[in-house]
């Protein structure tokens, strides 16, 4: 099993229990393992058989622009979801932190492992 691998990957959306949250987008940062079963592209060096991280990123993207969750957890579970069904992995890892978000605290966050159901 390969994984592709996307850290440190910073974005605004609007994410939290509170009202002014709904209202200011807030930067949050997303590190994502996933699981790709075939080696195939190391292969044959073709961009058809390996999983796209650039299609991953705009639609991760996507889903920030047009979705707004109250809490990381919810988020975070939308994305695994997304990428397990669209993307065909059998496998994936989630982190979302939020920055400096409560005082003394520099990032903290939810990790989420998930499987899909085909596997
Ligand atoms: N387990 C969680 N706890 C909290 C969350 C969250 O998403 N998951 N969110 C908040 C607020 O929105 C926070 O970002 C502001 O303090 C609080 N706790």
């Amino acid at each position: 099993m390969d994984i592709i691998f996307l850290h440190d990957f910073k974005a605004k959306t609007l994410i939290g229990i509170y009202p002014w949250e709904r209202i200011v987008p807030q930067t949050i940062q997303i590190d994502l393992e996933i699981a790709f079963p075939t080696s195939r592209a190391c292969q044959s060096d073709n961009i058809k058989d390996a999983l796209d991280y650039a299609l991953v990123i705009e639609r991760i993207n996507n889903i920030l622009s047009n979705k707004h969750f109250s809490l990381l957890e919810a988020l975070a579970e939308h994305i695994a979801q997304t990428i397990l069904q669209e993307f065909q992995s059998p496998w994936v890892k989630v982190s979302v932190a939020k920055l400096g978000i409560i005082t003394g605290v520099k990032k903290l966050g939810v990790r989420i492992e998930r499987r899909s159901d085909a596997s």
